[in-house]
């Protein structure tokens, strides 16, 4: 397959328009719109409880940072773990009732699991901030804030509460967010986990020049799962990393970068057979949240998991 150069893809959603089409009362075309929607109400909630200068000055009280790209890439396991504390989702609704974050947090280590990631959204995942702050002062390894993240602020409240990596959505942002995000989560000494589902999107993220100067910060998540119909396929990895080959064997062909980037295969992953499955096509790290958030204990599943190929 040959990829040729081409200009970015528009991101489906640019919050400017996002705004407008909420304020005008439109309806969202799909899950991930609406939430995308929800999102500019709450951060302008959080913005006005919490400016800006009162949550600069958060940041700098807040923990180190733990580097979460070695943590997951040095792992002893053949395939590290990142473990998902998550309640619920809108395609699953619950997944654990009671729920109590730190414990299922200190399991997930005892279970082997390299990070960490916090759902911390609160409309629909049912989420929240305190966890990743209560997390946070409960165990050692990385963190990863779970959030759709649409501007700066919220990477630095994730900071704030104690967050070593922030996830960042190729599908509702912009190239130019992206890059300046980038530049931001570096500063803060964070990592970033770039999100994609499609081969536009990979080539997007891999065209970015920030990607340079955060070399060691970046990995690549390829989401089996689709965020706007809920459809889950772990082929998406397997094709995913097809074109990552492709684009980094073609000189000039969108990789604007020479180094291989870390990829985490995320979403649907259940079973042994899963996993053995990624593994054949060259996956070294996933993340995983219902399979093991299900389980009357997460930490033995995510054991289980980790031993089982
Ligand atoms: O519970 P699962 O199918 O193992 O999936 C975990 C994780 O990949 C999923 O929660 C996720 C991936 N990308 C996201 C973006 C936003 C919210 C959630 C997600």
């Amino acid at each position: 397959m040959s990829i040729r150069r081409r200009s970015p893809a528009p991101a489906i959603v640019v919050a400017s328009q996002v705004y407008q089409s909420a304020s005008s009362e439109a309806k969202p075309r799909h899950i991930l719109e609406e939430i995308v929607w929800h999102k500019e109400q709450e951060v302008e909630r959080q913005r006005q409880q919490v400016p800006l200068k009162q949550l600069q000055q958060q940041v700098a009280q807040a923990p180190p940072t733990r580097d979460f790209v070695a943590a997951l890439t040095q792992s002893p396991h053949p395939v590290s773990l990142i473990a998902e504390v998550k309640k619920a989702s809108p395609s699953r609704g619950i997944l654990r009732d009671p729920f109590d974050p730190v414990a299922i947090a200190r399991s997930y280590v005892a279970g082997g699991a390299s990070c960490l990631s916090v759902l911390t959204d609160e409309r629909f995942f049912q989420g929240s901030g305190e966890y990743l702050r209560q997390i946070r002062q409960a165990v050692e390894i990385p963190l990863l804030c779970k959030e759709f993240i649409l501007y700066p602020y919220q990477i630095l409240w994730a900071r704030s509460l104690g967050a070593d990596a922030v996830l960042l959505i190729a599908a509702i942002l912009s190239d130019t967010d992206l890059g300046y995000f980038l530049k931001l989560i570096v500063q803060l000494g964070m990592a970033a986990l770039l999100e994609v589902h499609t081969p536009q999107e990979l080539q997007r993220i891999l065209q970015l020049p920030q990607l340079e100067e955060a070399k060691g910060r970046v990995l690549i998540g390829i989401n089996n799962r689709d965020l706007k119909t809920f459809t889950v396929d772990l082929n998406t990895t397997r094709r995913l990393l097809a074109t990552y080959r492709d684009l980094l064997a073609v000189p000039g062909s969108g990789a604007a970068h020479p180094h291989v980037l870390p990829v985490v295969s995320e979403s649907g992953i259940y079973t042994a057979a899963d996993l053995q499955q990624l593994r054949d096509w060259g996956v070294r790290s996933v993340l995983v949240g219902e399979a093991l958030v299900k389980q009357p204990d997460p930490g033995q599943a995510a054991r289980h998991l980790l031993s089982s190929h």
